[in-house]
């Protein structure tokens, strides 16, 4: 799994209790979904379809770093399914796993459009 985004814990991300509100964590992982499914796809008409159990095994506080990395399960038709991994970039601790994001890929009418992708593309690939 690739870790390709970082975010820093500030003030504005905390709970009541003082640590990483979990609903800002999963809006950076929505987001980083969506990015990776753009670039993937090479759609910037893209979905959230479904997100399966979210497991919270750690959490994080004030000051520090997070990693999210997202991985590939499966090209569907008009979807891709990724997977997902928090985790504290001082302590190494895993923060969430989400085994299943389905994003599926639409058309200028927001229909399931089949997207044509069997494979993760790396971008320098792309260009030769
Ligand atoms: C350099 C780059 C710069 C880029 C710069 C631009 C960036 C720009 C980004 C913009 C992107 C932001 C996105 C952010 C993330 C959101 O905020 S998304 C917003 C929240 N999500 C929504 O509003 C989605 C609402 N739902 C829908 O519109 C419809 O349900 C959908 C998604 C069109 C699907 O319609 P449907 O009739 O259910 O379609 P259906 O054909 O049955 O299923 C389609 C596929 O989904 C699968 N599926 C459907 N339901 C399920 C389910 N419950 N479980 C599993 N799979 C399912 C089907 O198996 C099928 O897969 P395939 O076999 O085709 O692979």
């Amino acid at each position: 799994m690739r870790f390709h985004t970082r975010k820093w814990v500030k003030p504005e991300d905390l709970n009541p209790n003082g640590t990483l509100f979990g609903g800002r964590l999963l809006a950076w992982i929505d987001e980083e979904a969506a990015l990776y499914t753009v670039i993937q796809l090479e759609n910037s008409k893209i979905v959230t379809k479904y997100v399966s159990e979210i497991n919270f095994m750690s959490s994080a506080k004030q000051g520090d770093i997070i990693e999210i990395g997202i991985d590939v399960v499966n090209f569907g038709k008009s979807s891709i399914t990724l997977k997902c991994v928090a985790r504290n970039t001082m302590t190494r601790e895993t923060i969430l796993t989400v085994d299943n994001i389905i994003m599926v890929n639409l058309d200028e009418n927001g229909k399931p459009k089949p997207h044509g992708k069997t494979q993760i593309e790396f971008v320098r690939d792309r260009l030769k």
